[in-house]
């Protein structure tokens, strides 16, 4: 289904200014069109070109079933089967929730300045996480995130719920609040404008991270090249360097090891220039068992680095790490 929205006008005279309004794919969720605003309205001021948002509703957006049993592709389907009809021109993807293999017909074209990647709290009362009482019901939907805070020891009643951020957040702070907290990815809710209800932006000590959390991907058809040399003015290389080493951990464990993975890596200098710092996690679902490594190297080697930190997670038995809890 599609229905066309926003334009955001060009200006002309720029440079490749000329030309139709490119055409925007993007869900209908209050996230989904915020972001896909911001590349829009980037793009625009960078190029001159006019952007159109196509609204595309997903298999994600009509299940109120977990995403868990969804899978991780789902919001990301039907907005690839736009770009293949030629419906649409380009998409903007929250990068996390692409699947790890690389399209044969599509393209990352850019990937943007990322968002503050951590994970955030919502409370009541403005509790952090160590001031909720014991037995406070905190809800998030992520396996990663619910493993990691069993793992922290609080004794939280930890309830998996799902939904979009303006509903995840009112389970907290809406008249029907039925929640102590919720924990949600603080990119998220920056781009709803919301950041102002976060009582707690977590450390990656406690609560490391998905990887690529807060980045986006800015996808089109391979075979487009005049588009894709476009796009390519919105993509931040230190961005794509620490989002390449996460995805390409997550990629070699996805070979040997379900359980949650969590990666965050971090650029800084160097005596030698730049380097990239990733930290990787493999968490039993129970919380009881954690694997944490670390690996360092430059920001050309990313995918080598992520490569390299998922073997030594592996090597530390990350693959063992599944099934003990299973009910
Ligand atoms: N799982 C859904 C999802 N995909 C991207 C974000 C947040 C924004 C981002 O990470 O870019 C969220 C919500 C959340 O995890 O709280």
């Amino acid at each position: 289904m599609i229905e066309r929205t926003e334009r955001s006008e060009g200006h002309a005279s720029m440079r490749g200014g000329s030309g139709a309004a490119l055409r925007l794919g993007t869900r209908g969720s209050a996230l989904a069109l915020a972001q896909s605003q911001m590349v829009a309205d980037a793009l625009t001021t960078a190029t001159g070109r006019a952007v159109e948002l196509v609204r595309i509703q997903t298999a994600g957006d009509r299940s109120a079933a977990p995403v868990a049993q969804l899978g991780v592709g789902v919001f990301v389907s039907a907005l690839r089967d736009a770009l293949l009809a030629d419906e649409i021109d380009f998409a903007v993807h929250s990068y996390k929730d692409l699947p790890t293999g690389d399209h044969p017909r599509l393209h990352i074209a850019a990937i943007p300045q990322r968002e503050d990647p951590r994970d955030a709290l919502v409370a009541r009362d403005g509790l952090t996480l160590a001031e909720l009482p014991p037995g406070a019901a905190i809800g998030t939907g992520a396996v990663r995130r619910i493993a990691q805070l069993h793992a922290l020891g609080l004794q939280l009643e930890v309830t998996p719920i799902r939904g979009n951020v303006d509903s995840r957040i009112a389970r907290v702070l809406g008249p029907a609040a039925d929640l102590d907290a919720v924990v949600l990815a603080r990119a998220g809710i920056a781009r709803l404008g919301r950041t102002a209800e976060i009582t707690e932006t977590l450390d990656p000590m406690l609560m490391l991270p998905a990887p690529a959390q807060g980045a986006l991907a800015i996808e089109c058809r391979a075979g487009d090249t005049d588009l894709v040399e476009l796009l390519a003015v919105l993509d931040h290389a230190p961005t794509r360097a620490a989002v390449t080493a996460e995805r390409a951990m997550l990629a070699t464990l996805e070979a040997g090891c379900s359980a949650p993975v969590a990666a965050h890596a971090e650029l800084a200098e160097g005596e030698h220039g730049d380097e990239i710092y990733l930290r990787g996690a493999v968490i039993s679902p129970d919380g009881a068992r954690a694997i944490r490594l670390s690996r360092t190297g430059t920001p050309a080697d990313a995918a080598e680095i992520g490569k390299a930190l998922a073997a030594d997670l592996l090597d530390a038995g990350a693959d063992t790490l599944m099934g003990s809890t299973e009910k």
